[in-house]
């Protein structure tokens, strides 16, 4: 369904199976699709609904305004973050998650800014990364129930920022990418990452 010519279709699919690895539970996590850049317009699903259940032409599609152009609902108020991330990045979809993992390690590395992985052979289907020899750094930013403050705090330092995520503490992940597809696997990476950092943590003593 990935494959689908049909972007509904395809980022319908997506959430489901986002939710059913318990990465989107509760109404939890944000999903878009650029499906047009000028004007742009993002595929989404409206805010609040239940995201196992997401049906592809229940998504809405939303302006660069964060204003539903077609549709039934309302936008998320987190619309701002990925139109922040789209329009520093260039990315074509992004990715949010509620994992377990995500969320608990976000807030453990709050002070720090960052999680660091390195040795890993999955670090490569990170984009630019070729190989487990190198440090890949997860930025992690404060949570704001203000998103407009939030996406400006984030906004500058996206540049600097690797090409696939950030954590919000006690938040989540944002993942993008240059197609629905590549923001998949990061987000898949970098869960996998996450899942064996606290793996780590519990392991090894301190
Ligand atoms: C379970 S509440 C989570 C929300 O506050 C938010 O963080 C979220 O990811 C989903 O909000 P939504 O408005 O459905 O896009
Ligand atoms: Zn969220």
């Amino acid at each position: 369904m990935l494959s689908s010519s049909d972007p509904r279709q395809a980022l319908s699919w997506v959430i489901q199976d986002l939710h059913k690895r318990g990465w989107a539970t509760g109404t939890g996590g944000n999903f878009s699709l650029v499906t047009r850049r000028d004007p742009l317009r993002l595929l989404m699903a409206p805010s609040g609904v239940d995201k196992g259940l997401v049906q592809p032409d229940e998504l809405i599609e939303v302006d660069a305004k964060s204003q539903v152009v077609t549709g039934n609902g309302k936008a998320s108020a987190e619309t701002l973050l990925h139109l922040a991330i789209i329009q520093q990045t260039g990315a074509a979809s992004v990715l949010h998650t509620h994992s377990p993992i995500a969320t608990l390690l976000s807030r453990r590395a709050e002070v720090t800014g960052a999680i660091a992985f390195s040795g890993y052979e999955m670090q490569k289907g990170l984009e630019g990364i070729t190989t487990h020899e190198t440090e890949v750094h997860l930025p992690v930013f404060p949570n704001d129930q203000d998103m407009a403050a939030l996406s400006q705090a984030v906004l500058p330092q996206l540049q600097a920022a690797p090409p696939w995520g950030v954590l919000i503490a006690g938040h989540g992940l944002y993942a993008w990418g240059n197609s629905l597809f590549a923001a998949r696997r990061h987000v898949e990476i970098l869960e996998f990452l996450l899942e064996l950092h606290y793996r780590e943590l519990t392991l090894l003593p301190h």
